[in-house]
């Protein structure tokens, strides 16, 4: 407000409405700066959040679903939009199938590994900063290694090893072959150096699911930040972003700003044209960011969670099939059961109604005939369906982090990066996105205050 009016000069443009954009919106608005606004490519809000409607006011999740402990950021901001949560089903039996055979094991919520190798982990990650791995002392040493060199070490039992692999294909989003060993640590220490904590189901980070589904939040906030919000409106091209005022280039226009909160995955940063050009360990780093991490998720949607009644937890884990974890996703009230999957593409036909009824089978020969008929069933392949978000979460393979991590975080010119990637705490996760908002946010505060400083 100090500053003499341009109109056709923004304070502030946000590119990108999931989480981290939409944050940063809005803490931009509670500072009193109503000059500024969100472009977002798709025609919808959330980013990586996705929820399937399954009607009466019921949704399950295709995208980002679980919160946990210490990701306080994301809690806040359930609370202040009036958003609940609830626990994360995990009681009772899961069942592992390899072929016909079938075995079933109480849960205990977690995904168990042997407590020695835990230990060892976590006095690892004490030394591996997460918002900033490549500082710690034991960089070069543990960069050099993926996470399955270090595991080689450790005579792990085949069951171990599958549950590694599923462990980290979720959670990390690749194989402990693909994934720097430097990486896993950073995730470790991100949780407060307690694997159980970003690995587990009870008192992990995912511990607990969102009321109405997590795409809700962005939803929530964009209704709030009605009029500043500009879907369908890809950010193409950036002109004179080092002096600003930046030309922000989309279909519709351009729009030019002091500053630009750049709300996207560094792969995706990569898409857009610079003009000049970006520092090159910048544009390196982007153009080399691990970006295939897509994943597939189905919903099947039952009468009721009948799996419950026969004391299974809703849980399957399958060796060598379609099937990578399947999970009950049944809204809290459970007025009916969902069984939601994470699977491997690849394996399972990509024609819905197949996958549909070859998950059926699977999920019959885990919890009986009821499984066979869902009355619903839902499909979403983030690999094939979305070039807006490319992947799901970061899968840094060794060598990356020691020789591009430095160029993640500074700002450039009029560019402010954000997005959960970027974030100090919970990098990957909802609640990194959004704590990566706040300090947007604030840098383009900064940014925009000496400006506001002269006018007095
Ligand atoms: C299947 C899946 C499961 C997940 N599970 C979990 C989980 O359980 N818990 C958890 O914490 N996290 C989970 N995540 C990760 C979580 O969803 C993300 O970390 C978070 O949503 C990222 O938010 P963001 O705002 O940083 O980025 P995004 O959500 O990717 O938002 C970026 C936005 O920018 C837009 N955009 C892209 N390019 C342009 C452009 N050129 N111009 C304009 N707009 C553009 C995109 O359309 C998008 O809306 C999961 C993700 C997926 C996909």
């Amino acid at each position: 407000a100090a500053r003499t009016p341009a109109h056709d000069v923004l304070d502030v443009v946000i590119i990108g409405a999931g989480l981290a954009g939409l944050t940063a919106g809005r803490d931009l608005r509670r500072a009193g700066c109503e000059s500024f606004a969100v472009l977002e490519a798709r025609d919808r809000v959330g980013g990586r959040t996705l929820n399937h409607d399954l009607g009466n006011g019921y949704f399950s999740e295709a995208g980002g679903q679980w919160i946990g402990p210490g990701q306080t950021a994301i809690v806040d901001l359930c609370r202040e939009l009036g958003v609940g949560t609830f626990p994360t089903y995990w009681q009772g039996k899961t069942t592992m199938l390899a072929g016909s055979a079938r075995a079933t094991q109480e849960s205990d919520g977690g995904f168990g590994t042997d407590p020695a190798l835990r230990h060892e982990l976590e006095q690892m990650a004490r030394l591996v900063p997460c918002g900033a791995p490549w500082t710690s002392p034991r960089a070069a040493e543990w960069d050099a290694l993926s996470l399955a060199d270090w595991l080689a070490t450790k005579n792990l039992s085949p069951a171990d090893q599958m549950s590694w692999v599923i462990g980290a294909t979720l959670t990390a989003g690749a194989p402990p072959q693909k994934l720097s060993l430097l990486h896993y640590l950073g995730l470790i220490n991100s949780a407060g150096c307690s694997y159980e904590r970003l690995e587990a189901i009870k008192g992990g980070a995912q511990e607990t699911r969102i009321a109405g589904g997590a795409q809700a939040l962005s939803v929530k906030m964009a209704e709030d930040l009605k009029g500043k919000i500009r879907l369908s409106s890809p950010v193409q091209r950036i002109e004179n972003w080092q002096n600003g005022p930046a030309a922000i280039h989309t279909p519709h226009g351009v729009i030019r700003a002091r500053s630009v909160i750049v709300a996207l995955s560094p792969a995706l940063c990569h898409r857009i044209a610079f003009d000049p050009p970006l520092p090159e360990k910048r544009r390196e780093m982007q153009r080399r960011w691990p970006a295939f991490a897509p994943m597939r998720k189905t919903a099947h949607v039952y009468k009721k969670a009948f799996w419950r009644d026969k004391g299974y937890n809703g849980w399957i884990v399958q060796a060598k099939g379609p099937v990578i974890w399947a999970y009950d996703n049944s809204p809290e009230d459970v007025s009916f059961g969902v069984i939601n999957a994470f699977v491997n593409s690849g394996v399972l036909p990509s024609d819905p109604k197949a996958a549909e009824q070859e998950l059926s089978r699977i999920y019959t020969q885990a919890f009986g005939e009821e499984a066979l008929h869902p009355i619903a069933y839902h499909d979403h392949d983030w690999g094939k369906a979305d070039k807006w978000s490319l992947t799901c979460t970061s899968p840094i393979p060794p060598g990356f982090l020691t020789h591009y991590g430095d160029a993640l975080h500074p700002p450039v010119g009029r560019l402010i990066w954000s997005g959960t990637e970027t974030a100090d705490i919970w990098a990957t996760a909802m609640d990194g996105a959004v704590r990566s908002g706040h300090k947007a946010a604030l840098q383009a505060l900064q940014a925009l205050a000496p400006a506001a400083g002269r006018m007095k």
